[in-house]
């Protein structure tokens, strides 16, 4: 595992224009590659944040939008268009903006949806829609590197929580250590609402790249704690790192508390 690359913005606002500024690039870069991208959204702040600048950006129409599969690294399992789903609040934030392919638009299972309020068989079913996605990924003339039980994600975005929490895998809970699933789901979660359905640490590390997004003085603790040798299972902050690359953006407020000489600060 390669050690994390940290880069540290003056403010929540400039990270998030900063971060989609970074996404719209890499995003473009794997369409020239490769015909298409795929990029796995986080919830929360920072993450409707980075949206949102997304979508006032000079930039996003590079994109072109009906070439994008879109992920999600976790929801919370409410009814579909539940004010407070993950899905909900992106498509408020930037989906319903752009012109997606809604085929390629991948939400997690809805409370409501063909699951029911079975939480575990609706993580089943995504794990599956992750694992027919692979493989027709991999049967494709771009010769992706897709063979495992998920697609290879160019960028996944993580939102970091308080507790260090990434995803819906918070310290200590069972979800954090699951090593064969690709997806389960959550019950109980100190953050509301407490039944989720979250990818697990290894669906995460399947990602090229690995995006932890921490801006704000309530994240500050987590950040030193996570980048300073913690465990995945009490800091899970810790255990999400990409194939190629984990990115770490963050604010100065954030990154108030890290270790010295762990980044290099922009000048003042
Ligand atoms: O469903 C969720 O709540 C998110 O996916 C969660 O993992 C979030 O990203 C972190 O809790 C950070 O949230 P903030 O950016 O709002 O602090």
């Amino acid at each position: 595992m390669r050690a994390p690359q940290l880069v540290v913005h003056h403010d929540k606002e400039l990270m998030a224009q900063a971060a989609a500024a970074r996404l719209i690039t890499k995003v473009v870069d794997a369409q020239a590659t490769r015909g298409s991208a795929s990029v796995v959204l986080t919830g929360g702040r920072n993450g409707n944040g980075l949206l949102a600048a997304l979508a006032s950006s000079p930039a996003r129409d590079a994109v072109d939008w009906s070439r994008l599969d879109l992920w999600w690294g976790d929801e919370r399992f409410l009814p579909d268009g539940d004010p407070e789903r993950n899905h909900t609040q992106a498509c408020e934030a930037l989906l319903d903006a752009v012109p997606l392919d809604p085929a390629r638009v991948h939400a997690m299972p809805a409370s409501d949806g063909e699951y029911g309020d079975d939480a575990d068989a609706a993580a089943a079913g995504y794990a599956a829609e992750l694992a027919s996605a692979a493989r027709s990924a991999s049967g494709s003339a771009s010769g992706s590197e897709d063979h495992g039980p998920v697609p290879t994600f160019d960028v996944l975005m993580l939102g970091v929580g308080p507790d260090t929490h990434v995803a819906s895998l918070f310290p200590e809970l069972p979800a954090v250590r699951e090593t064969q699933r690709m997806v389960v789901g959550v019950h109980g979660a100190p953050k509301p609402p407490p039944t989720r359905i979250t990818l697990t640490l290894p669906a995460i590390r399947a990602a090229r790249e690995v995006w932890l997004l921490a801006a704000g003085e309530d994240k500050a603790k987590a950040a030193a704690i996570a980048l300073s040798g913690a465990g995945e299972i009490q800091a899970p902050a810790a255990g999400a790192y990409g194939r190629r690359r984990t990115l770490w953006l963050l604010d100065d407020a954030a990154a108030s508390q890290l270790p010295r000489g762990l980044y290099r600060p922009a000048i003042p």
